[in-house]
């Protein structure tokens, strides 16, 4: 049997209390960060090297004992191994040239695994520094999440420029995440390959998209995507993180494949414990609930644990922690989920 919690849940097991940790567990709320980032240069700087990114990593692990500690990294590397001069404006977000249909055809992946070598360099060395019993997880952008960026060259609220290039050029569109799928495949297999116990495949912006557009552009590359995975790693433990998903969830687990569910803050209980039946599911306190604290803190986390602790559960925020979350509040959080008695 899996002695890793996390993976015990990702199996289908029910484990009480759940194993828990934070989307963006590692970053700008933790001093300790801040001072490692100040020194690392840039954003991706530190993306790429494996022994400030390895430190920045295990951070959360030592403050909070989280069961499971995700690779630091992040989705847009694999743009920025496509050559679309890719950089973290401070106070803009991340910055990229923005691609046009006719420049589809001719990205080069050919350069992807030199390029991204240092980041399955920062894997394996993760895993050799981590205790025992937690799990590492690795990750990829979905391909429709990543598109929206390329696309736009930036982030945007509704990500109407990829939608608007989803209904205008479809073709295209599918060529491109095609080409997402087939390279983010690959990185997670290194990934795998190289240490990880399991992967999350984040697909923040999936909850933009109309029916038909969310069947092809966020369901058809990421069942892609897990079946080129699976067809190299046999058995890759897989999170799909649809957010916004709403009533596409069941239908985006049926038809990707994926082990588990990630659910946001928005989805209903009686929604989560039917999707539950299904497999494991992770979430979903509200963000905004670990900055209020308190009451709010309280509420939110027994109501997860009442609802959805009978079943598969992997304790986690409905979406990434924020730069302002108190680490007093993360640790009332641990000790609410740790101490409670079934
Ligand atoms: C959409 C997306 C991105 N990156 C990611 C997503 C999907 C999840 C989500 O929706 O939040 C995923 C991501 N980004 C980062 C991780 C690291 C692992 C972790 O601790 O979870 C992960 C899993 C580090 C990061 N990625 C980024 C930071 C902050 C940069 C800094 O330290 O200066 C960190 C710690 C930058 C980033 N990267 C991205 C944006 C929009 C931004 C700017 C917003 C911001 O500044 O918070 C793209």
């Amino acid at each position: 049997m899996e002695q890793r919690k996390l993976l015990r849940v990702l199996a289908g097991e029910t484990v009480f209390p759940p194993p828990v940790w934070l989307m963006r567990q590692a970053g700008r709320y933790l001093p300790e960060y801040r001072e490692v980032r100040a020194k690392a240069g840039s954003f991706l700087d530190l993306c790429y090297n494996p022994e400030l990114a390895t430190e920045v990593t295990l951070q959360p692990i030592r403050r909070f004992g989280f069961d499971a500690s995700i690779l630091f990294s992040d989705i847009l590397v694999i743009p920025d191994a496509l050559k679309r001069n890719v950089r973290f404006v401070q106070g803009e977000g991340p910055m990229m040239d923005p691609i046009a249909p006719h420049e589809i055809a001719s990205l080069d992946p050919s350069h992807a695994d030199t390029h991204l070598a240092p980041v399955i360099a920062t894997v394996a060395r993760i895993r050799a520094a981590l205790p025992d019993e937690t799990a590492l997880i690795g990750f990829c952008g979905a391909p429709w999440t990543v598109a929206t960026y390329m696309i736009a060259g930036h982030g945007t609220p509704t990500q109407a420029p990829a939608r608007l290039f989803g209904y205008e050029h479809p073709e295209a569109m599918d060529e491109l995440l095609m080409l997402l799928a087939e390279m983010s495949a690959d990185y997670l297999a290194r990934q795998l390959q190289a240490g990880a116990d399991c992967v999350q495949i984040f697909d923040s912006w999936s909850g933009v998209l109309d029916e038909a557009s969310f069947e092809r552009f966020a369901i058809a590359p990421v069942r892609h995507l897990v079946q080129r995975l699976r067809a190299m790693v046999p058995g890759a433990r897989i999170i799909g993180f649809p957010k916004g998903a709403g009533a596409f969830l069941d239908t985006y687990r049926e038809k990707t494949g994926v082990d588990a569910l990630g659910l946001d803050w928005g989805v209903p209980f009686e929604q989560a414990r039917r999707l539950q039946k299904g497999g494991a599911v992770q979430g979903n306190l509200d963000p905004l609930r670990l900055i209020a604290g308190g009451r709010a803190l309280e509420e939110g986390v027994n109501a997860i644990l009442d609802q959805l602790g009978d079943g598969p559960l992997v304790f986690n925020l409905g979406h990434g922690i924020t730069p302002d979350a108190p680490i007093t509040h993360v640790e009332h959080l641990m000790r609410l989920v740790r101490q409670r008695a079934s």
